[in-house]
């Protein structure tokens, strides 16, 4: 992995929303179109506040999440509202959003029509994934009830994925699916994340999911 430190949160923020806005603008003048994948989480807001803001052709940008609860958007624990609130307003209300929820009781009774749904857009262009304390990345939760399928390199697009620190069923974008993308930033702060992903890098993948993207990532972190 590539590790970037930040002198600060802020520069981490704005200095990484930059450099995903540069990766976008490359994306679609090559193909005329660009896929951004993003986290959750309590961490992206502040670069979905920057990013919102920057001037490029959004209304050629497809957006989705790595992975969502099985929550509506009326719940703050929605990952789409947050995206809804943060980035795709100001300029980026002009992306279009994929979306990883629909309206049914279990993620398994919407899987396909989310999964076809997604299909068009990919491979990714520019993903940004978060991290937990537990090294769970987009909704790859060590012990998770299908985390080996969801790691195997012919897994589906999108799995339901259970666990119990999870709180709430979820669904989440398969390990290959990510590790496909063509940009793959991973957004961490605070000392307890950084001693994490060094962990990462030295224990299998059911432990650590995380490490299933590692290779062909940068890491950018600030205290
Ligand atoms: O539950 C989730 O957690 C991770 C990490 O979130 P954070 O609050 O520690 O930043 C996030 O990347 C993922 O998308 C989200 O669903």
């Amino acid at each position: 992995m590539n590790f970037k430190a930040y002198p600060d949160r802020d520069m981490l923020m704005i200095g990484l929303a930059d450099r995903i806005a540069s990766q976008l603008r490359e994306a679609i003048r090559v193909d005329g179109h660009a896929t951004l994948s993003v986290p959750g989480g309590t961490t992206p807001g502040p670069i979905f506040d920057t990013l919102s803001a920057v001037d490029l052709a959004w209304d050629k940008v497809a957006v989705l999440l790595n992975d969502e609860r099985w929550v509506d958007e009326t719940s703050p624990r929605s990952n789409t509202r947050l995206i809804r609130e943060r980035l795709l307003t100001g300029r980026a209300a002009a992306a279009t959003l994929v979306p990883l929820y629909a309206d049914a009781a279990r993620p398994e009774d919407k899987m396909e029509e989310l999964a076809a749904g997604i299909e068009p857009h990919l491979p990714i262009s520019v993903l940004l994934l978060g991290m937990g304390n537990d090294m769970h990345t987009a909704s790859l939760f060590p012990g998770a009830d299908r985390l080996d399928e969801a790691l195997s390199d012919d897994a589906p697009i999108l799995l339901p994925m259970r666990a119990e620190a999870a709180g709430e069923p979820r669904i989440t974008l398969s390990a290959r699916v990510l590790r496909d993308a063509m940009h793959i930033h991973i957004l961490i702060t605070g000392a307890e994340k950084r001693a994490a992903i060094e962990a990462a890098q030295s224990l299998p993948e059911t432990q650590a999911p995380v490490r299933a993207v590692l290779k062909n990532a940068t890491v950018h972190w600030a205290e």
